[in-house]
């Protein structure tokens, strides 16, 4: 017999074959058993109907507990009303392991609960949807930067220094040499890499001891940042602009059974097509305060700002010299106004917020000295990174994507928990 998955059913109608896979779901019509069986690939609806199969299998089909790991053999069948457009006539059924007691029903969860059972509740349909959207999402920004000739250069984990500030640093022992942080994001070594290779991108975990518990920030998320020799902070938003369409056209091409999964609107992610439009911190700031918002010039924005100044466009919004009291170490000054950074904000629609950060870097030696200290950063941790300037400087920008929020975003999603296979909370670090 015939061993195939659930998607190349389409290829065998009208003939017997074998499927591997978990009882996803199952319900009875009297003398008609209604298996869905899942493998990994999809779903597909076995009729076991008592006048085709021996009492025994009707009555393996009939006792088999939910999730259980089953073998199920029969036809092939058109059928629209079924889930995926196809059927089994099936005729045989062995049990792997039989399974009872699956911890997640269909009834409705907490998602405490939900989260404590993350590894069972990867298995729900929702689930699947997501974490093939996320696959999608990476794939695409790899073959966006390898398709633009750049360079993967993975950035280190364990670190000697801080990069985003030094209040969400995660410290641990390093055997005799004192202390090493989690990285918060491989921008320095990213710029290290621009510097050997032209234009590199560094994508992987980062981390953030985050001390705020809301829906747009995980103590361990995936973050992808490209560093650019040469470029300057208007390449930069050219990049990022050129970038999110890619993606997000590309999910939309090509994960549209997902998103249906999703129920997600896709309307508005429709319109993500360059030009973004581009305002200066002064102009969001003017928003704000036409919105009633009571802004104190100078500060960053939160959530909630970004969520008014998003609203006013309908694709995403690049907002671009911050001031550079509010900004990282690292920023270069605009000289024509030193009290902005030449940094950008990529601010998503529909409350999403800041997905994309990014500046064009200090390329002089001694300002970013005085950065480091009027930063009180240890100078000794950032020798190494000091000589990039020391040696052949060069004008450079670069901006890190936060995965996670750039998945829920395009998934509609209303927490980025969802959006990662294992999140990791202020309050939550298992399973
Ligand atoms: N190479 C660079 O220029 C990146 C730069 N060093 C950087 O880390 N910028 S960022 O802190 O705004 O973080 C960048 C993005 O990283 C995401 N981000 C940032 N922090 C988080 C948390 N806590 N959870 C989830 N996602 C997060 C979010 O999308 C931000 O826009
Ligand atoms: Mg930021």
């Amino acid at each position: 017999m015939q061993q195939i998955t659930i998607s190349e059913l389409k290829n065998f109608v009208g003939q017997e074959v074998t499927l591997y896979g978990w009882l996803y779901h199952k319900r009875s019509s009297g003398k008609i058993k209604f298996l869905v069986l899942r493998d990994g690939t999809g779903y597909v609806q076995c009729v076991y109907f008592k006048g085709n199969v021996s009492d025994e299998i009707f009555d393996i089909a009939d006792r088999i507990g939910q999730e259980s790991s089953i073998i199920v053999t029969g036809k092939v069948k058109q059928e629209p009303k079924a889930p995926g457009g196809y059927e089994l006539d099936a005729s045989d059924l062995k049990i792997i392991y039989d399974t009872h007691d699956f911890p997640i029903t269909p009834k409705e969860h907490g998602i405490e609960f939900l989260l404590d059972n993350r590894h069972l509740w990867l298995r729900s349909k929702r689930q699947v949807a997501i974490m093939r959207v996320r696959h999608r999402v990476v794939k695409a920004i790899r073959d966006f930067f390898d398709g633009k000739g750049f360079t993967l250069m993975d950035a280190p984990i364990l670190t000697p220094n801080a990069v985003e500030g030094t209040s969400t640093l995660f410290e641990t022992k390093y055997f005799d040499l004192g202390s090493a942080y989690l990285t918060q994001s491989g921008q320095l070594y990213a710029e290290a890499g621009a510097m050997a290779l032209g234009k590199v991108y560094t994508f992987g975990p980062t981390f953030r001891a985050e001390k705020s518990k809301t829906r747009r920030h995980l103590t361990e998320f995936w973050m992808v940042e490209p560093e650019v020799a040469f470029a300057d902070l208007n390449d930069d938003m050219d990049l990022a602009e050129e970038f999110l369409e890619y993606i997000v056209q590309t999910v939309l091409k090509e994960k549209d059974e997902e998103l249906k999964i999703l129920e997600r609107d896709t309307t508005k992610l429709q319109n993500v097509k360059r030009p973004f439009p581009r305002i200066h911190y002064n102009e969001a700031v003017e928003i704000l305060k036409k919105h009633g918002v009571d802004f104190q010039w100078g500060n960053d924005f939160g959530g909630g700002d970004e969520t008014i100044i998003s609203e006013q466009f309908d694709r995403p919004v690049m907002v671009h010299h911050y001031p550079a009291e509010v900004k990282a170490f690292y920023m270069k000054r605009d000289p024509q106004d030193e009290r902005f950074a030449l940094a950008v904000d990529v601010l998503a629609p529909e409350g999403y917020g800041e997905i994309i950060g990014g500046s064009q870097r200090e390329d002089d030696l001694d300002t970013l000295l005085k950065r480091i200290a009027e930063h009180n950063l240890p100078q000794s941790a950032f020798e190494w990174y000091l000589d990039l300037r020391r040696f052949g400087s060069v004008p450079h920008s670069g901006f890190g994507l936060g995965l996670e929020r750039t998945v829920s975003w395009i998934c509609g999603l209303e927490h980025l928990r969802e959006a990662i296979p294992f999140p990791r909370l202020i309050y939550r670090n298992t399973p």
